[in-house]
């Protein structure tokens, strides 16, 4: 959702800072590569402490650099194959690093195993939704879902929740509880877009399959009509 909506408006506020960058001799891949450190720097060094609010607002600072990379790529005409698999590459290890630091907290000093295993929950399952979709993909099918939760949304219902939860460290009460709370959310909300997702690319393998077995018999058809005996007479007539 946030993809289809939020992306328009992103790629207006991002524009003019991409075309500074280009004008500043910085290619989209350093840009793919810096913007990744940053939000694994942020996530596995502040998250493991508890520093949510600190943490959230460095991996804020790098991670819109995932919406500037693309960006510049079209700008300059050189949006490429190399840059597509960087990119996805890439946000996989920032989304390991952010979940991950997460599961990091809640099995030291956060001392909680439930809110841990979400974590790691939240980790692969992520993960797993945007394999399927790089899987469907790479054999020939549409994968005309994206479903509920994509990445976009894991991002921003954590990072927004992870930022409030560390103002309780500033003295608000009570806040603490949206980060467990967004984590549910993402752990369930990516399970069924999973489901989505799975139920998706059976349906279209299906067609698939059924749209070459038609086809195959069609062309043995075909085959069977040259080879009849009317055929063969007709063409010994000619
Ligand atoms: C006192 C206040 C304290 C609060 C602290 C600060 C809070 C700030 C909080 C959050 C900011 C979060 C910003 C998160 C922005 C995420 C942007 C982003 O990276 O989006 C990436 C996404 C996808 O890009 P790609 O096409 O490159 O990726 C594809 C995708 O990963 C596919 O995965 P799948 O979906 O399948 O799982 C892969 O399959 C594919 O391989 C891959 O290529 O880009 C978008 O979706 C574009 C839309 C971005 C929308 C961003 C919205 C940000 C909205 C709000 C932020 C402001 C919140 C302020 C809150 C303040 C709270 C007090
Ligand atoms: N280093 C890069 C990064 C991205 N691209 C191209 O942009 C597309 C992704 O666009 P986003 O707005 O989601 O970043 C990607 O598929 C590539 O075509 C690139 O060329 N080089
Ligand atoms: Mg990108
Ligand atoms: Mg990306």
């Amino acid at each position: 959702m946030l993809n289809k909506y939020a992306r328009a408006f992103f790629t207006r506020v991002l524009t003019p800072f991409a075309a500074f960058l280009i004008r500043r001799g910085v290619s989209p891949d350093t840009v793919t590569l810096i913007g990744t450190a940053g939000v694994v720097a942020g996530a596995l060094v502040f998250y493991p402490m508890g520093e949510f609010f600190w943490g959230t607002i460095v991996i804020t600072l790098f991670v819109f650099s995932d919406l500037v990379d693309g960006n510049m790529a079209r700008q300059l005409g050189r949006s490429s194959r190399w840059g597509a698999f960087l990119d996805s590459t890439l946000d996989r290890v920032a989304d390991g690093a952010v979940f991950g630091g997460f599961a990091l907290w809640y099995a030291g000093e956060g001392d909680n195993n439930v809110l841990c295993a979400v974590s790691i929950f939240c980790l692969a399952s992520g993960q797993v939704v945007s394999y399927t979709k790089a899987r469907g993909e790479s054999i020939g099918l549409p994968v005309a879902v994206n479903g509920l939760v994509e990445r976009a949304e894991r991002l921003v219902i954590s990072l927004v929740a992870a930022g409030l939860a560390g103002l309780h460290a500033f003295g608000v009460p009570g806040i603490q509880y949206l980060l467990p709370v967004a984590l549910w959310i993402v752990a369930v909300g990516s399970l069924v877009t999973l489901i989505q997702r799975v139920v998706t690319v059976r349906r279209e393998s299906a067609e698939a399959e059924a749209a070459d077995a038609e086809a195959a018999e069609a062309a043995e058809a075909d085959a069977a009509g040259a080879e009849s005996p009317e055929t063969r007479g007709s063409e010994a007539a000619k």
